[in-house]
């Protein structure tokens, strides 16, 4: 369980967020929506304890975050961040040493799934495949949350649908809790549960996005449409 307690968090005076209170429920998919700079990434950070608020409290499990919650929280960040002169195979052992929860049989599974070459060097990887290597560095974790800022950008549109049923199948929604930000919330919405959008710095949430669609005919994308239209 994720927890916000009355958090803010401003740049250079200027708010991203202001005054969050909300529980974000465990073993979901949860979606972090909105146009650009409304704070996606923001919120993702702070979970991860990557930035701090600038008041109020995030806690996930009981637990207040800080950096040390990289133990139970893995991050998929927008930025590459890994040895490019290690080959795809290389790379995945080597987060398999820096991470207790590792899952290497996964990582080669998915490697499979994803169809690289696991003797390719990072270099010489397009940007589509690097993206690949990142889904693939985030899910191998058997971590409790995993939270992915735009993990769709930059793959072509033709296999995205493709890669998000995958992501799906290598989700263990008992011990696991997905967090994904994107603005490209229409190529996503199959595997969302849970929707949270920000709009002038608040979250507005969808707790039950298949009663949206039941209760209300609306999907996510119509959804968005009317929150950002008023
Ligand atoms: N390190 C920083 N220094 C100053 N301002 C920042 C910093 N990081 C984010 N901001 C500002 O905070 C606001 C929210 O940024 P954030 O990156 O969280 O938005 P986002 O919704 O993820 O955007 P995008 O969809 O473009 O990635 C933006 O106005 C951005 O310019």
């Amino acid at each position: 369980m994720i927890t916000f307690e009355q958090v803010s968090k401003a740049y250079l005076g200027k708010y991203a967020i202001k005054d969050i209170t909300t529980t974000l429920p465990k073993g979901k998919i949860i979606g972090v929506v909105g146009p650009n700079g409304t704070g996606k990434s923001t919120t993702l950070k702070l979970i991860a304890g990557l930035i701090r608020p600038t008041k109020g409290r995030v806690t996930v499990d009981g637990m207040e975050v800080d950096r040390k919650i990289s133990k139970h929280v893995t991050y998929l960040s927008e930025l590459d961040e890994y040895y490019t002169m290690y080959s795809v195979m290389e790379t995945v052992q080597f987060f398999a040493t820096q991470f207790e929860d590792f899952n290497l049989s996964k990582a080669e599974e998915m490697i499979q799934f994803m169809k690289l070459d696991p003797n390719t060097k990072v270099k010489h990887l397009s940007k589509g495949n690097r993206g690949r290597l990142k889904i693939i560095l985030s899910l191998a974790r058997d971590a409790s949350y995993i939270l992915m800022d735009e993990p769709l950008s930059g793959l072509d549109p033709m296999v995205r649908d493709t890669i998000v049923k995958g992501l799906v199948s290598f989700i263990d929604l008992e011990k696991q809790t997905v967090l994904i930000s994107t603005h490209e919330v229409s190529e996503i919405e199959p595997m969302l549960d849970y929707v949270v959008a920000i709009k002038d710095n608040q979250f507005v949430e969808v707790a039950d996005v298949d009663q949206l669609r039941q209760e209300e005919q609306l999907s996510i994308v119509e959804w968005m449409k009317k929150i950002y239209a008023s």
